[in-house]
């Protein structure tokens, strides 16, 4: 058996994730969770149905979310950390606020957040912590005590988020016919978001243009770029970062260029292949599934393109190892003891707890795990 590894003050891991439908009657129900308030069109509504109805009403994200508990609890049995690892979602059943509940009647009282989400924005972070503060006040509704809740920092620029994404890329270019490896581009894609919610993404000294968001993406990119060029012997290839699965009324400015754009405009200046690489995600969910792979593939194959999508981390045994090193590093860091937090790129670790400002909503909540949480 290894030593034991030491996560007091902490005495559970919960997985915050997405959620998504099982089944085709699952479908409306769960679009209607996600779209509560947030003014998308109904045209859009019945398109996005129709993405989850062509894979039979099943979203990828359930398993993945499920493969990623298994392998984080072998990670941190293999490694002695003793710590109770949940799964909650924000949209659709195990739903956050009766996995909180369960935890809390398994007496935990201090709560350490893995979400499914690695980089800053309001819809990757600031959401999910406002979904915390509702479920926290549900509870507290009921007469339970709410247990304390922190997030883990934001691990787009870990190496066991990038090194498995460097590692896709090289399978996909090894994946493209011989004689266009050389010469393709890659482009890295990620949620489009809108741009104001760019704009504010981070903390107030990152606001501005793209915020937080672009340039965390931008790191990530320039790294697996430097990597591959580095492990390929080809030095220069071209990379630009673009966009995806944008929604919401289109006189509002989302960030663009959207991958299907970006891929005829390739094609147009001759560009002779192009890697997919969807680091905004940390698994295969529908965004990857549709946008991507039926999609992007299907604009690609019209113009006779030659793509190939890369995979996301998804339940890497490295990307569990990554979570065990950031639960260690938080805990360690709680304890106040001097902890080197581990960050690839130029950006360095983000915080710990999101501070005043961060990412802010258009209109203010209550959010959890944040220096303006109520219930720190
Ligand atoms: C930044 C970001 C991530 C990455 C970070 C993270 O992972 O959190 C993400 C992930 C996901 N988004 C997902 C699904 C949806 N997102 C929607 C809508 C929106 N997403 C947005 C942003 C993001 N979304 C935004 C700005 C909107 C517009 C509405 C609003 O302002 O809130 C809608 C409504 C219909 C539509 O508009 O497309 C759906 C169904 C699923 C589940 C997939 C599955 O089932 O496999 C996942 C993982
Ligand atoms: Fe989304």
């Amino acid at each position: 058996m290894p030593e034991a590894l030491d996560s007091t003050p902490y005495d559970a891991l919960l997985l915050l994730s997405f959620g998504g439908p099982e089944g085709p009657d699952d479908v409306v129900p769960f679009l209607e969770n996600v779209t509560k308030g947030r003014g998308i069109p109904k045209e859009r509504l019945k398109e996005v149905g129709q993405h989850y109805f062509l894979f039979g009403g099943v979203s990828p994200i359930n398993d993945q979310n499920r493969a990623l508990l298994d392998a984080l609890r072998k990670d941190f049995a293999d490694h002695g950390l003793d710590l109770p690892v949940y799964w909650g979602n924000r949209n659709w059943a195990p739903y956050l606020t009766d996995t909180l509940r369960d935890m809390v009647s398994d007496g935990h009282r201090r709560i350490l957040v893995l979400a499914t989400s690695a980089y800053a924005s309001y819809s990757g972070c600031r959401q999910y912590r406002e979904n915390l503060a509702d479920s926290l006040a549900a509870l507290a509704a009921e007469g339970l005590e709410p247990p304390r809740i922190d997030k883990l920092r934001h691990y787009f620029n870990h190496p066991g988020f990038v090194r498995p994404m460097i590692d896709g890329v090289l399978q996909s270019l090894a994946q493209l016919p011989e004689d266009v490896r050389e010469s393709a581009h890659l482009a890295f894609t990620t949620h489009s978001i809108p741009t104001a919610a760019a704009d504010t993404s981070g903390t107030v000294g990152e606001h501005g243009e793209g915020g937080a968001y672009v340039k965390q993406h931008l790191d990530v990119a320039r790294l697996i770029a430097d990597a591959v060029a580095e492990e390929t012997g080809v030095a220069g290839r071209p990379w630009q970062l673009v966009y995806q699965s944008r929604s919401g009324a289109p006189h509002i400015p989302w960030l663009e260029p959207d991958i299907c754009d970006h891929l005829e405009e390739r094609h147009e200046a001759g560009v002779p292949a192009v890697v997919m690489v969807p680091i905004g995600f940390v698994s295969d969910h529908m965004e990857v599934l549709y946008d991507l792979d039926t999609e992007a593939t299907a604009k690609a194959a019209e113009l006779g393109l030659p793509v190939a999508r890369s995979a996301t981390v998804g339940a890497d045994p490295r990307f569990a190892a990554a979570i065990r090193d950031l639960v260690l590093e938080r805990a360690g860091s709680e304890r106040g003891e001097d902890v080197r937090p581990c960050a690839l790129g130029t950006l360095g670790p983000s915080h710990d707890l999101c501070p005043l400002g961060c990412c802010p909503a258009r209109t203010p909540k209550p959010a959890a795990a944040g220096a303006d949480s109520p219930y720190v």
